[in-house]
C-alpha cells in the first residue's frame, strides 16, 4: 500500500459566527501519497486555500480531522502546530521578500528559522538551490532588482531549502512564464522523486497538469471530481 503523507477525513470548516456564519469546506476526505504531486483547482470561491491552509498547519480543525506525516492535527496545540510547520514548505503568491535582503540572504533565513548548521553551510545550501531555480547570477540581488517572475523563484527556493517532508504552494507559477513554471514544477517532481517530498498545489495554470501526479477539482466547499494526472512514476512507493 502506498505511504500516506496526508489523510484527511471528514473535514468542514466554517467562518463567522453567528448569522454570518458561513461554510467554505463540506466533508471533504483525501489522501495523499508520499512523494507525489497533487494538484487542486476549482473556481475562485472554492475552498481550495481554506484546504490548503488546513493541511499546512494555519488554521486550525474544528470539525473532521487531518492526519500529517503521522500527527493528528485535531486539538494540537499550538506548540505541535510550529514542530510540524519546521517540517512544511510553503509558497504563496505574496512571495514576502525581505526588501533589505539579497536573494541568497532571503533564503538563508529559510534556513535560519530552522536554527540547524552555519552560516557557511547556509550560504552554500541556498546557492545551489538558487542556481537549480536558474539564479546563479542573481544571488547579490536585492528583490528591487529582480522582475516579479524572479523573486516568486527566490521565494521558491526558500521554501525548498530547508529540504520540507511537504510543499503547500499557492499558485506557485503564477507569475513565471512558461519555461520557469515548467522547469519549477519539474523540480518539485524530482524531490518527489530523489527524497519523497510530497507536493500540494494550488493552480489555475492548465500548463501544470500534464505534471501532476493527481488533480483533484473542489466547487462550493466539495470535491467534484479526483482524477489521476497523466504521468504517475512519482506516486509509486518504494
Ligand atoms: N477569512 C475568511 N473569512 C470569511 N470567509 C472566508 C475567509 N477566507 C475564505 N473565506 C470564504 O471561504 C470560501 C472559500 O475561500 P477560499 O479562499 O478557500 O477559495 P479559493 O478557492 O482559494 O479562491 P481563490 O481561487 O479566489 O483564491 C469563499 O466563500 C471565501 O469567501
Amino acid at each position: 500500500m502506498t505511504e500516506a503523507a496526508i489523510t484527511v477525513r471528514g473535514l468542514d470548516h466554517f467562518f463567522g459566527e453567528g448569522d454570518a456564519r458561513k461554510q467554505a469546506l463540506f466533508d471533504i476526505n483525501l489522501e495523499v501519497a508520499r512523494g507525489s504531486l497533487t494538484v487542486l483547482m476549482g473556481p475562485s470561491g472554492s475552498g481550495k486555500t481554506t484546504l490548503l491552509t488546513l493541511m499546512g498547519c494555519l488554521r486550525e480543525v474544528h470539525a473532521g480531522s487531518i492526519r500529517l506525516l503521522d500527527q493528528d492535527l485535531f486539538d494540537a496545540d499550538e506548540t505541535t502546530r510550529i514542530v510540524m510547520r519546521r517540517r512544511l514548505g510553503f509558497i504563496f503568491q505574496a512571495h514576502n521578500l525581505h526588501d533589505s535582503l539579497t536573494a541568497r540572504q532571503n533564503v538563508v533565513m529559510g534556513l535560519q528559522v530552522h536554527g540547524r548548521g552555519d552560516g557557511k553551510r547556509h550560504a552554500a545550501a541556498a546557492d545551489h538551490i538558487l542556481a537549480l531555480l536558474g539564479l546563479g547570477e542573481r544571488l547579490d540581488y536585492l528583490p528591487a532588482n529582480l522582475s516579479g517572475g524572479q523573486k516568486q523563484r527566490v521565494a521558491i527556493a526558500r521554501a525548498l531549502v530547508s529540504n520540507p517532508d511537504i510543499i503547500f504552494a499557492d499558485e506557485p507559477t503564477a507569475a513565471l512564464d512558461k519555461v520557469s513554471g515548467l522547469a519549477t514544477v519539474q523540480l518539485f517532481k524530482d524531490l518527489g522523486q530523489a527524497r519523497r517530498t510530497t507536493t500540494v498545489m494550488v493552480t489555475h495554470d492548465p500548463r501544470i497538469l500534464d505534471l501532476a501526479d493527481r488533480v483533484v477539482t473542489l466547487q462550493d466547499g466539495r470535491i467534484v471530481e479526483d482524477r489521476a494526472g497523466v504521468m504517475r512514476d512519482n506516486a509509486q512507493p518504494r
